[in-house]
């Protein structure tokens, strides 16, 4: 038989009210200024279990007696007093097998112990229709006592007795405040001290006026559109205000979510996916659940529909946009193009939708991809600015079009649609396809040249730069400093000393020796004027001092950096000159 002198009894944990309304406010609530959202759910729920919404009002009322809420609804008898009020964790919102009940907005069974945050006492003056009336007082200390009531109407009236430090958050002002961002979507009357705080309606079944006006109230900023949202698996309705000003796609904007119309928080996250940084959602669902602390919304599977769903509802204004009022689209992605391009790398539609409404800067003026594709073939881009930099006056004046692919994302999103495209011709130009593309000058000309040549490399050697010969378009630009990233201008090279004779050629090789592949290239324009009076001269030092010039030149027109001693030298040149261009005393 059994051993000890204990006997198995059957116990049940006691809760020390103390250490639980510690946890409460410490941990589990944000601030304690939820207790009149959790009052306002009690009533709420009490009122819808009357089965009559339109009827019901709270009535919220401060003073000196502390704050009064008194509400219409269902009531208590003295029995579900007992069990209700002074059981914590023991909710009527739930049916038998401890799921919460739809129809409410309470089902842990804690949320009354929330007053407890900003009262020492609450009082709970109750009466069920055919029922006695009932006074339940309890106290923060964990005690609590049930006596009979004076006799009211049915429905239930709970008072608060304010916690020495807590007044102001039971003053006039903050319950207004509180009831009105909390409760202000409510489907029934809610009254402060008199003044109703409940506007009756949902903000998105306004004009669309009194919309845009919502949506600065709420948010600061005056909506670029509104879109309606809809996900009915959620029971979710709601807008998304597009922002007018572009923002850093990293900071998170949250969105102010109502379950059941109730403000569950002004700042959720989650209920949108990444790249929709541009939109701030005001909505209400029936179904998505919140965490326990009722601060954010439970992560599950709807959740994650119902992104998925927003998310393709944002998708669909866009391109009804582009339909519709693609003046507005073009506005809106000179506003928020970081967004989209980034999702038009892994979105195809959104792709279309840059490729036809977003301008790229290219060298002949700002284009979308669709028209630059229209109008010159092939999708030529340069895949940084500094590339772009270098090449676009001198591709423009070959009649060679070209995008600035620099921009975040933008020479991705040209190589993206090559791949999804067959039809898209896509080349990226670098600084050494340009000088393939250059003429070399007939060979008399190369062996007049020599002399200047030599001259000039000598000069430069210095600076780490080689210089060549050629004659390309514009005729105005004398001198193109080009950095070789391939070994395309070497092979230029190779294919010059094929054709070029023995003596020719053995000049080039001794440059190819001296010359690696990428070392940068100073070309100068046969065409231009003054680079051929420039190539004629005798004086060696005037020589130098011309290249110089002509080297610095090239420099600035490049965008490149001028180093140290490429002021120097720019310095140096240009004083030179100036010496020689101007009378000295003994000319004048
Ligand atoms: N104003 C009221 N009218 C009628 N019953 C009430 C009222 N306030 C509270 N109750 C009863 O007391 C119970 C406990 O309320 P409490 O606020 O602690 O939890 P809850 O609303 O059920 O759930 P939650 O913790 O999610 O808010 C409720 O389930 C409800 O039956």
């Amino acid at each position: 038989m059994g051993g000890g002198t204990l006997s198995a009894v059957s116990n049940t944990f006691q809760v020390d009210l103390r250490g639980i309304v510690d946890l409460l406010s410490h941990h589990l609530y944000a601030s304690p200024r939820v207790y009149v959202r959790e009052l306002l759910q009690n009533a709420v729920d009490a009122i819808t279990a009357t089965g009559d919404l339109a009827a019901g009002s709270v009535t919220m009322t401060t003073g000196d007696h502390g704050l009064r809420v008194a509400d219409n609804g269902i009531g208590l008898t003295e029995a579900q007093v007992h069990e209700l009020l002074a059981t914590i964790g023991r909710s009527s919102k739930r049916d038998e097998l401890g799921f919460a009940r739809h129809e409410f907005l309470g089902q842990f069974g804690i949320g009354l112990l929330s007053c407890f945050l900003v009262a020492d006492e609450i009082r709970v003056h109750t009466r069920r229709a055919g029922a006695e009336p009932v006074l339940w007082t309890g106290y923060s200390d964990g005690r609590y006592d049930v006596r009979a009531g004076d006799d009211r109407e049915p429905g239930t009236t709970v008072t608060l007795l304010p916690r020495r430090g807590s007044e102001h958050l039971l003053s006039s002002t903050s319950v207004r405040e509180l009831a009105e961002l909390y409760g202000s979507l409510l489907p029934v009357r809610v009254e402060v001290d008199g003044e109703r705080v409940t506007t009756g309606s949902v903000p998105w079944e306004n004009s669309d006026a009194a919309l845009a006006a919502y949506g600065e109230k709420v948010f600061g900023f005056r909506p670029f559109d509104a879109v309606e949202l809809k996900v009915p698996e959620a029971g979710l309705t709601g807008v998304a205000f597009i922002l007018p000003t572009p923002v850093n796609p990293a900071t998170r904007g949250g969105h102010r979510v109502y379950l059941k119309r109730m403000l569950l928080s002004e700042s959720v996250e989650g209920l949108l996916p990444e790249w929709a940084f541009f939109a701030r959602c005001v909505v209400d669902s029936t179904e998505l659940r919140p965490t326990a602390s009722r601060e954010a919304l439970y992560d599950d599977g709807l959740l994650a529909d119902t992104r998925d769903a927003i998310a393709d509802q944002l998708r669909g204004w866009l391109v009804r946009l582009a339909a519709t009022d693609p003046r507005k689209l073009a506005q809106f992605l000179e506003v928020h193009h970081l967004g989209v391009k980034a999702l038009a790398l892994h979105d195809d539609e959104m792709l279309r939708l840059v490729e036809q409404w977003f301008a790229m800067e290219t060298n002949m003026g700002r284009l979308t991809l669709a028209e630059f594709r229209e109008r010159y073939g092939v999708i030529r881009y340069a895949a940084t600015t500094d590339e772009f930099r270098q090449l676009a006056a001198v591709a423009a004046a070959q009649e060679v079009a070209l995008i600035n692919g620099g921009y975040v994302y933008d020479a991705d999103l040209i190589r993206r649609l090559a791949t999804v495209d067959a039809d898209v011709r896509v080349e990226r130009l670098e600084p050494s396809d340009l000088a393939t593309r250059f003429t070399a000058v007939d060979t008399e000309t190369e062996l007049r040249l020599r002399p200047f040549l030599t001259a000039a490399q000598r000069r430069l050697d210095r600076l780490g730069c080689e210089v060549q010969v050629r004659a390309f378009d514009p005729a105005t630009l004398p001198a193109l400093y080009l950095v070789s990233r391939s070994a395309a201008f070497h092979e230029e090279f190779t294919t010059g000393r094929d054709r070029a004779d023995d003596l020719w050629g053995g000049v080039l090789d001794a440059l190819a020796h001296t010359a690696p592949p990428d070392r940068p290239q100073l070309v100068l324009n046969h065409r231009n004027p003054l680079v051929r009076r420039v190539t004629a001269l005798a004086d060696p030092e005037l020589i130098g001092l011309a290249v110089e010039s002509l080297y610095g030149q090239a420099l600035m027109l490049g965008h490149h950096p001028i180093k140290p001693a490429d002021a120097a030298l720019l310095t140096t040149s240009f004083l030179g000159l100036l010496e020689r261009a101007v009378p000295g005393e003994k000319d004048a």
